[in-house]
């Protein structure tokens, strides 16, 4: 028996979790997993109900997990509440807690959508990138941090900050990672202008001994942003800090069509977390129009990192190449003129196209 706490959180969250529930209730039937899945209030749903974005009895759900599958937090509703107190810190949180120091976002370009990339299908095709995003420090968490006012006039402050073995420990995730893929490691940062980020570049370039078979590379992140868009497939597998990755993996999901279609895995030593790459979608919540299908695949990263059952990994990743292949579409993904499914309807889909 294995322990899932599921967090839908707010907006378009219940929607593509309950699609992506559908999807791990068939497998766990099908798959005999005797999978106990429990419920839990994070972000916004949990500042309403119990006035902190991460109540302790959540924290308590996901210690006691064998993998965490969350929806995404926020909304215009907690919009005038300062960033400390915002539903987003509750995820932040969630993640510092349970120490998941590792996000993998895989960009990979599904070839059915190729027309639904804004980038001309000859520059995407070949694109497949691993973002590995450090996810626990740099200037989301780092203190001090404050707004105030001083000598009359509003000022506000965050501080980048990493210590070296931070930065090992995710570059170490990245090289592996990198070994098991084309062997090319692009490190991002920003070392002609920030201290922490030229700690960063000095800690991985020291690191690169270690695996001499992969071939180190270092980028500023500007130039990334515009390589990604320029070059798509020159990289294997990008490795950033938390900031960096954040919006660089937003950058990437375009290049596959959708934001809609990118998962991630959150890890660290313990259990996983697994949850899509996009944010809680408010101006198409509740209309039944997100698509589920990066939460799917989270699933199917779940079900690979945390379960150790890579061949249902790759069935439920089959299962969503299949809808695809069979033209099914929600809004995001869908050309001009051609036909369009619900979020439900796409998760009922999947679950078919298992053929279970
Ligand atoms: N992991 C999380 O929980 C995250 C939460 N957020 C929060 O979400 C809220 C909205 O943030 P935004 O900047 O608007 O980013 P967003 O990712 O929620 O949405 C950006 C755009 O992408 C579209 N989109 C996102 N997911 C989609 C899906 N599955 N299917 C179809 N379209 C999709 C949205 O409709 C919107 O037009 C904010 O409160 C933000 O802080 C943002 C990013 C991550
Ligand atoms: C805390 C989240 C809102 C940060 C984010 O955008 C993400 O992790 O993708
Ligand atoms: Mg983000």
């Amino acid at each position: 028996m294995k322990k899932i706490a599921i967090f839908p959180g707010d907006g378009i969250g219940p929607e593509i979790v309950d699609a992506a529930r559908l999807v791990l209730d068939a497998v766990d039937h099908a798959a005999g997993l005797n999978l106990q899945c429990t419920d839990g209030l994070v972000g916004g749903a949990a500042l309403d109900a119990a006035d902190d974005p991460l109540p302790e009895a959540s924290l308590q759900l996901a210690m006691a997990a064998d993998a965490v599958i969350l929806g995404a937090v926020g909304g215009p509703r907690w919009d005038d509440l300062p960033p400390a107190k915002r539903p987003e810190q509750g995820l932040l949180r969630l993640r510092k807690n349970l120490d998941l120091f590792a996000n993998l976002r895989p960009a990979q370009i599904f070839p059915q959508l190729l027309s639904a990339s804004p980038l001309r299908p000859e520059l995407v095709r070949d694109v497949d990138i691993l973002v590995v995003r450090e996810l626990t420090g740099d200037i989301y968490f780092g203190q001090p941090r404050a707004a105030e006012v001083l000598d009359g006039k509003r000022r506000a402050y965050n501080t980048m900050v990493y210590d070296e073995d931070e930065i090992r420990r995710i570059a170490h995730v990245a090289f592996k990672a990198a070994q098991g893929r084309r062997k090319q490691l692009c490190s991002v940062d920003k070392a002609n202008v920030l201290e922490t980020t030229r700690l960063w570049r000095e800690v991985v370039t020291e690191l690169a001994a270690e695996y001499p078979d992969v071939h180190l590379s270092h980028m500023y992140v500007d130039n990334a942003a515009m390589q990604l868009i320029r070059a798509p497939s020159q990289f294997d597998v990008l490795l950033t800090g938390n900031m960096f990755g954040d919006i660089l993996s937003d950058e990437a999901s375009q290049l596959t069509g959708s934001i809609g279609m990118l998962p991630s895995a959150s890890l660290g030593e313990g259990r996983g977390m697994y949850e899509p790459i996009h944010g809680s979608a408010p101006d198409i919540a509740g209309q039944d129009k997100a698509n589920p299908l990066a939460t799917i695949l989270s699933v199917a990263m779940m079900l690979r990192h945390s379960l150790g059952n890579e061949p249902w990994a790759q069935r439920v990743e089959m299962a969503v190449q299949k809808v695809l292949d069979e033209g099914l579409r929600t809004a995001d993904i869908a050309a001009a003129g051609e036909a369009v499914i619900g979020t439900r309807a796409m998760g009922h889909a999947v679950v078919k196209a298992l053929q279970l």
